[in-house]
């Protein structure tokens, strides 16, 4: 696999972000500018808003006011600009059991029309250190596996931000340090901006390089993970980080 093409600009700029239920207001005014190259894991509770913002970023569901840019494209107006920009891997991984990793690899292939998907499904499971899985039938597979294919999936077409939900639930502490793995490679071997949802930080915090903490639809806190480990040097667990700003902020 290549570098994608870099231009300029953030990754990712919301702006007055909101999102309502019907009266429910569950994304309540977020700002917030991620730079490309940026490692981002967003921090909250269930419930917090977490999935609703990345279901906005990756143009699944329209805000309810302010807006969301990836790569400099509008969520709403310039849809397509943004799906070609994005890869989506969410919290549930859907896949065809009945189809072998590479038939499912090729199929998401010429969905999303990347050249010569058979070689993009293979490039893409050697990147991710599982090219013994390419013809075996997904339906067999542990839940790190099919991840892995996920991931696969969602980097097919070589995107410049990948979008990761809760990409820690369900896997063992080995499936948690590959996925710290294959996010730093990513990053660093194919410079992907990556934002990922949390609200198990310590998994992830060694490879995000800023987070940011959502509250009740609220941004509370947006740093770097170094200034963060530095305000919080006695954190045995940064688990419960988004308590200890919420008391700090109110
Ligand atoms: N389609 C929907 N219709 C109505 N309410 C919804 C819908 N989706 C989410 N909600 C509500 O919006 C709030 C935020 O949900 P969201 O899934 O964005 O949070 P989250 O931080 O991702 O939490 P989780 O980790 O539990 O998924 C919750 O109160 C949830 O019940």
């Amino acid at each position: 696999m290549s570098p994608p093409t870099t231009t300029s600009g953030p990754a990712v700029e919301l702006r007055e972000l909101r999102h309502r239920y019907g009266e429910d207001e569950v994304l309540r005014g977020i700002d917030l500018v991620i730079e490309r190259g940026e490692v981002f894991g967003f921090l909250g509770h269930n419930g917090a808003g977490k999935t609703t913002a990345i279901n906005i970023l990756t143009t699944l569901i329209a805000p309810t006011s302010g807006s969301a840019l990836v790569c400099g494209h509008d969520v709403v107006t310039d849809r397509d600009a943004v799906t070609r920009q994005i890869g989506y891997l969410p919290s549930e991984v859907r896949l065809y059991g009945h189809l072998t990793a590479t038939e499912n690899l090729v199929f998401f292939a010429r969905l999303s029309g990347v050249a010569d998907p058979e070689g993009a499904a293979a490039r893409a499971l050697e990147f991710l250190g599982c090219p013994e899985l390419a013809d075996r039938r997904v339906g067999t597979f542990s839940t790190g596996m099919r991840q892995r294919i996920g991931i696969a999936q969602a980097v097919l077409h070589e995107p410049t931000v990948l979008f990761l939900d809760e990409p820690t639930a369900g896997l063992d502490p080995d499936g948690v340090r590959q996925l710290r793995e294959t996010i730093a490679r990513l990053n660093t071997e194919l410079g992907m901006t990556v934002f990922m949802n949390t609200h198990l930080l310590s998994e992830v915090a060694r490879v995000c390089t800023t987070i940011g903490v959502l509250n009740q639809g609220e941004l509370i806190y947006r740093d770097s993970m170094a200034e963060t480990v530095r305000r919080f040097p006695d954190e045995a667990s940064l688990e419960d980080i988004y308590v200890r700003v919420g008391q700090e902020t109110a």
